[in-house]
């Protein structure tokens, strides 16, 4: 007997069966047959290391890819659907981990959109019905919004309970949730936490994918690991540790995701005095050469917009910044990083990577300089450094001439982190450096973090993820409302006397 017939004996009970799926894309075999077992009413984490095949899977249950091998079966019965209208037709929904919304339409029409069958005929006619019933819908979700108000207007968390509340007005028994916390704070994590358990217990199942271990612990009932496009294990959670669950997802035994060491802090490398900009005021802090300085707060409390203002990016209207002790002037990223400041920024997608350009010339971009031999590019240095800047983060790819568009999410983001880190900054600036990132990979961005600094880097950490930011920082800053509102040291965390609540308090404005 394996693992999914303990878990499972009936499999009349199973909502979704995949069984013997392949699926090739040019030469790479992202998922070579896999079977895939989810119990009805469960919370199913589906984990995985970066291109592991978990994507892949769920944009074939939901129609966007075809299997090249192998059956699926949904509430018992054979499963075919052409594209994500079918699927959701058929009872399964998709939230994606980017979403999409409709920036011009309504709540209420963005709700209904394509759903004219359940309003009547004219659609456009009867927008007074479309706002009743989506406003009925929003008060048994107990979400606060009114319904004439448009997609653009929300937030992410937002937008992302509206797409919720799509899917299971559209009778979806199964929802796929893909990375759906990446871009949420601690508060918006815990709002749609207690959506996934109130889905539950009206029977909808839910399959959740993330990278985040401590998130699969609090929501999930089973799980399933895939690693390199194959099918590891299943079981239930209560039955697994972090630890054994990380080594069945690289294949190896694992022991700490935050490596961080005690290195020796030398002179101040970067301090900011009075900055002031859109989003954040009066914020002043100093870096050590060797010090990692954690930034903690809620999305929107000023962290990565005073980031962006440091870096270049956003004006800042007063404050002064000083590098080994000589004020600097920023105008751009540009002459940022010119003196020696380098940042990975949260939104990598628009501002960190060249989608249709080959992995080698996205990580060698901000480096070109450094391999200019009179006007021509030394391309042999070039290729062996970008091929071990990879090869450093494990990054998982065809060749170092694939274009980055054909990278799973999380790979990626390694090719940023790569581009920059070859750049040997003085101050490097990681804003949600492991967002969307497997955990190998995450804790081998770590222990670089503590390599860098060991060299005498300064680094600031922004994350949202308080086990990092606690686990990795040297001294925690946190931001409450544009304005820093207490620090908290490495000794405070190790002692006890310093917890997440501690800090959690702080971020809501509490001493
Ligand atoms: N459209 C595509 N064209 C070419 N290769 C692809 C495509 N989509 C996925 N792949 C490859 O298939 C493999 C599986 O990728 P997939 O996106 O399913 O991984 P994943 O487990 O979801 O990863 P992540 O956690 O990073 O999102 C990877 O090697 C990826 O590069």
């Amino acid at each position: 007997m394996n693992e999914q017939d303990n878990l499972q004996h009936d499999s009349q009970e199973y909502i979704l069966e995949c069984r013997g799926i392949s699926k090739f894309f040019g030469g790479t075999h992202a998922l070579e047959d896999v079977d895939f077992h989810v119990s009805k009413g469960q919370v199913h984490a589906l984990v995985g290391e970066n291109g592991a095949g978990k994507s892949t899977l769920m944009k074939i249950i939901i129609g966007l890819y075809k299997q090249d091998k192998g059956e699926i079966f949904f509430e018992g019965k054979p499963y075919t659907v052409n594209g994500p209208a079918e699927a959701i037709k058929a009872g399964i929904s998709m939230i994606h981990q980017e979403l999409n919304p409709e920036p011009y339409l309504s709540v209420a029409e963005s709700i209904f959109l394509k759903r004219e069958d359940t309003l009547g005929k004219s659609f456009f006619l009867n927008k007074k019905e479309t706002n009743r019933k989506a406003a009925e819908l929003l008060k048994q979700f107990n979400f606060d919004i009114n319904p004439k108000v448009l997609m653009e207007e929300l937030t992410l968390a937002q937008s992302q309970m509206i797409e919720i509340i799509k899917a299971v007005s559209c009778n979806a028994r199964l929802v796929i949730m893909d990375e759906p916390t990446s871009s949420l704070d601690s508060e918006e994590t815990e709002r749609l936490f207690r959506t996934i358990r109130n889905l539950k217990d009206h029977g909808v199942t839910i399959i959740y994918i993330s990278h985040r271990m401590e998130e699969i612990f609090e929501i999930c009932d089973s799980y399933s690991v895939f690693r390199d496009g194959r099918f590891v294990g299943t079981g239930k959670v209560s039955e697994v540790t972090t630890n054994e669950l990380i080594s069945m997802m690289v294949g190896r035994k694992f022991d700490n995701i935050f490596p961080k060491e005690d290195v020796k802090i030398g002179d101040v490398a970067f301090r900011v005095e009075g900055l002031s900009g859109k989003g954040f005021q009066n914020i002043s802090f100093e870096v050590r050469h060797g010090e990692i300085l954690g930034l903690s707060g809620l999305v929107g409390s000023g962290r990565s917009e005073t980031m962006r203002a440091i870096f270049g990016i956003d004006p800042l209207t007063s404050g002064k910044i000083y590098l080994d002790g000589e004020e600097i002037k920023i105008k751009n990223p540009r002459e940022a990083i010119s003196k020696g400041i380098a940042m990975i920024n949260e939104d990598r997608k628009n501002y960190g990577l060249c989608l249709f350009r080959s992995l080698r010339e996205n990580i060698s971009l901000p480096n070109l300089e450094s391999r200019q031999r009179g006007l021509l590019i030394d391309q042999t240095r070039e290729k062996k450094e970008c091929t071990e800047a990879a090869l450093t983060l494990r990054v998982k790819a065809a060749s170092i001439e694939a274009d980055a568009f054909s990278l799973s999410g999380g790979n990626q983001q390694k090719i940023v982190l790569s581009k920059w880190i070859m750049s040997e900054p003085k101050v490097l600036i990681m804003d949600e450096p492991t967002r969307g990132i497997d955990v190998g990979a995450k804790a081998e961005i770590h222990s670089l973090m503590c390599r860098f600094a060991s060299e005498g880097m300064a680094i600031i950490l922004v994350s949202s993820e308080l086990p990092e930011v606690m686990g990795m920082s040297d001294r925690i800053l946190i931001y409450h409302e544009g304005k820093l509102n207490g620090e908290i040291s490495r000794k405070e965390i190790l002692d006890g006397t310093a917890t997440q609540e501690t800090i959690l308090a702080k971020e809501f404005g509490g001493k």
